[in-house]
């Protein structure tokens, strides 16, 4: 048996001796470039990326959208260039870790006797990111050529909300140049046999509520205080909290992006234990669903576009027929949280959030995140299907 190349595994004993297959050694090779938050190594990843097109041997695009922040595109040009092209999206930033709870280091991609690759974004995303690169590869070393341009292009910080990434990006006249007419971005694992797939995404509302009120001393009773103002205002939140954590698993609300999520994530206020305050602040995050009528609220109309899943659309079809075909199932679900697709879906490009990941639990941003090594290369086929049937897909009228 081959010693590992990669070496021991940090922080917790000895990876499993043996040769890694070469697109597993790159998947943790990009697993442990510290991506992370809140000071992500974005330098990392550009030189990573820089290595990765020389190889592909495509041209490669770097936009500074913001001040330290690059969005890398590697562009395969289709033999029908003026067609609408493919895009293959994924960020390259990954959440923090509390160290203390994981098995093995976070950054170390330590491998275990089943083959379960532990590190932060093995599952958020950076397992996509390299099946994408890698059925590029395999399809480039076959000889074979895309009909539409398909693009490969590499975010920062979706994590903390695409606000200098994607976000931006999608205004862009560089964005426009592209010419996207369909995108794949991140989805969810599946513990079960099936694929998840996301054709929409439900809205992240984020709001504090700030309650003023009358000070005085915390030895007396003082009418109108920022705590009663404090306690009306929660116990509406929590309230319909409770309505809607009733209505799931019941007729038509069958996961989360059926219904609106409410979590009470900050509270802050107070100054000493006899001080009543003038102020406090209470914080909450929803998760609006986009069967919710948001015409209502005239203040905060936000984007509820999704994607269609209709059998008739050519996108969908070539994405499920060829699906279909390797055996797979597909569940169609709206994505509970929120992904730099809502920003590509925003500006009129269908979007399916997708990461070919079945019997594994989903991890995302917890401790011990991992993916085992058989899942992921089996991912790799998937899109080695996938990018042929979707760089295929006729012209359409408008396009000829
Ligand atoms: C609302 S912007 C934050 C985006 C973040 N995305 C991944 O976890 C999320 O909390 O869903
Ligand atoms: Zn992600
Ligand atoms: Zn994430």
């Amino acid at each position: 048996m081959l010693p590992d190349k990669d070496g021991p595994g940090v922080g917790g004993g000895q990876s499993v001796p043996g040769a890694d297959d070469p697109s597993v050694g790159l998947f943790r090779e990009y697993l442990r470039l510290r991506t992370v938050h809140p000071e992500p190594d974005y330098d990392a990843a550009l030189r990573f990326l820089n290595r990765i097109a020389e190889e592909l041997e495509l041209p490669i695009t770097k936009i500074e959208v913001c001040p330290g922040r690059v969005v890398t595109i590697m562009t395969w040009e289709g033999t029908k260039p003026t067609l609408k092209s493919i895009l293959l999206n994924s960020h390259t930033d990954v959440v923090p870790v509390f160290q203390e709870h994981w098995k093995y280091d976070a950054f170390s991609a330590f491998k275990d006797a089943e083959g379960n690759i532990y590190a932060r974004g093995s599952q958020d995303m950076k397992c996509v990111t390299i099946q994408y690169i890698q059925a590029v590869r395999r399809l480039k070393a076959e000889g074979w050529k895309p009909m539409r341009t398909v693009h490969l292009m590499f975010v920062p910080d979706e994590e903390v909300g695409g606000h200098k990434g994607m976000e931006t990006f999608v205004k862009h006249p560089e964005f426009q140049k592209l010419n996207v007419g369909f995108a794949l971005d991140e989805g969810l694992a599946n513990p079960g046999e099936g694929f998840t797939v996301f054709y929409g995404e439900r809205n992240p509302w984020w709001i504090t509520v700030h309650c003023p009120g009358r000070p005085g001393h915390g030895s007396r009773f003082v009418e109108n205080t920022a705590a009663e103002k404090l306690r009306h205002v929660i116990n509406s939140f929590l309230d319909f909290r409770e309505k809607e954590k009733h209505r799931l698993n019941t007729s038509e609300c069958f996961t989360l992006g059926d219904v609106t999520t409410v979590n009470m994530t900050m509270v802050k206020g107070g100054v000493a234990y006899n001080v009543i305050p003038a102020e406090m602040d209470v914080s909450f995050d929803l998760r609006i669903p986009p069967t919710v009528n948001l015409q209502v609220w005239k203040h905060k109309h936000m984007n509820q576009s999704v994607t269609s899943t209709d059998e008739n659309d050519p996108w969908w079809s070539a994405f499920s027929a060829t699906c279909k075909a390797m055996n797979m199932t597909l569940e169609k679900e709206i994505f509970p949280a929120a992904t730099d697709s809502r920003f590509i879906r925003a500006v009129g490009i269908p979007a399916i959030g997708f990461s070919p990941m079945n019997r594994t639990p989903i991890l995302l941003h917890d401790h011990n995140e991992y993916l085992n090594e058989q899942v992921f290369l089996k991912g790799i086929i998937v899109y080695e299907k996938l990018i042929p049937a979707l760089a295929g897909v006729s012209a359409f009228p408008e396009e000829a």
